[in-house]
């Protein structure tokens, strides 16, 4: 038996490397064919067992909520499931831009499920994981799964995916796009066929990005300004925007000509989350 009692994991990056509406259902959510992969960069979450029935966060939260914390709803939801009477210390070291569209809020939460089933020693299946998730996010499972994939449903059905190792220079352009706000608007487009056959041959958009740069011209700068380098896309419902190259330094090449103004990172793409690769390697030696 592992008594590991406290351990740290990242709660990585998502680039969704296409994504198409395919309509809207009548609860407002819409249907979506998107492609996943996961980034060797992320928050990182220390958690530590306490044995008082406390969940306490420290760390980077300023500006959320306590009960508005995704890390602390999935910790409460996984509590009150598991009926456990053990409690959580996890801190936070936010690495990841809020309203980024690299799925943050979402990754936090499934490290959070994932690390407390462990912690907590309540042994759920990673299928009643991304069940309990779904609850959380639309973009929680597929980080409580951890493997490339791509999505339809409302991002929860999930196919395994095997994707090249790629480098990633992500740009935030210092802007927050709300989710809530471009799936509600009227302007965006919704209707794009379902890919029959192999995605990849297939042209690939996001749907979102027209709308996101007509409502922020600050995403349509960065798009145009990474054009230098290679065609640049946007993940999610923005704001982030990125380039994909075969090797580290032209990824660091874009890095380092980066206007002030703007804040990026570079990384790696990975077929296996990494959360999920350190948690093997802490419980299952
Ligand atoms: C755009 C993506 O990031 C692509 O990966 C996700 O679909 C968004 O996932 P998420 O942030 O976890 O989304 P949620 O927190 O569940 O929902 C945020 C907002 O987006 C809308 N939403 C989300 C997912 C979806 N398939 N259709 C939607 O219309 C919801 O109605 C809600 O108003
Ligand atoms: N731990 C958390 N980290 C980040 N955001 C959080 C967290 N908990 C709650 N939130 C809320 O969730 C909102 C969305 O955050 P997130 O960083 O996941 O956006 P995103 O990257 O655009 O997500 P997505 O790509 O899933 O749409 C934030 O504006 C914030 O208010």
């Amino acid at each position: 038996m592992n008594n590991t009692t406290s351990f740290t994991l990242i709660a990585p990056a998502k680039l969704n490397l296409f994504l198409h509406i395919n309509g809207r259902r009548e609860d407002g959510y819409h249907e979506l064919e998107t492609l996943f992969t996961f980034l060797n960069f992320g928050d990182e979450l220390t958690f530590e067992l306490i044995d008082t029935p406390d969940i306490f966060i420290t760390g980077d939260t300023k500006g959320i909520p306590l009960t508005d914390n995704l890390i602390y709803k999935a910790a409460l939801l996984l509590k009150t499931q598991s009926k456990t009477r053990l409690g959580v210390k996890i801190n936070l070291i936010k690495r990841l831009p809020m309203g980024g569209g690299v799925g943050g809020g979402s990754s936090d939460a499934a490290t959070t499920l994932l690390a407390l089933n462990k912690l907590w020693k309540i042994d759920r299946s990673l299928d009643e994981l991304a069940r309990l998730g779904l609850q959380l996010g639309a973009d929680v499972p597929v980080f409580v799964r951890g493997q490339s994939a791509i999505a339809h449903g409302i991002g929860e059905e999930l196919h395994q995916v095997e994707l090249e190792q790629k480098w990633y220079c992500v740009v935030h352009p210092n802007q927050h796009v709300s989710t809530a706000t471009i799936f509600t608007h009227p302007d965006l487009k919704r209707d794009t066929p379902k890919i029959l056959g192999d995605w990849k041959h297939h042209t690939l958009t996001n749907d979102c990005e027209p709308l996101v740069k007509k409502l922020c011209p600050e995403v349509e700068k960065t798009l145009q300004w990474l054009l230098k380098y290679a065609p640049s896309k946007m993940t999610g419902t923005g704001s982030c925007c990125f380039v994909e190259f075969a090797s580290q330094v032209q990824a660091q090449d874009v890095l380092a000509n980066l206007p002030h103004t703007w804040q990026g990172f570079i990384a790696s793409s990975v077929n296996i989350s990494p959360a999920h690769t350190e948690l093997a390697a802490i419980f299952d030696q």
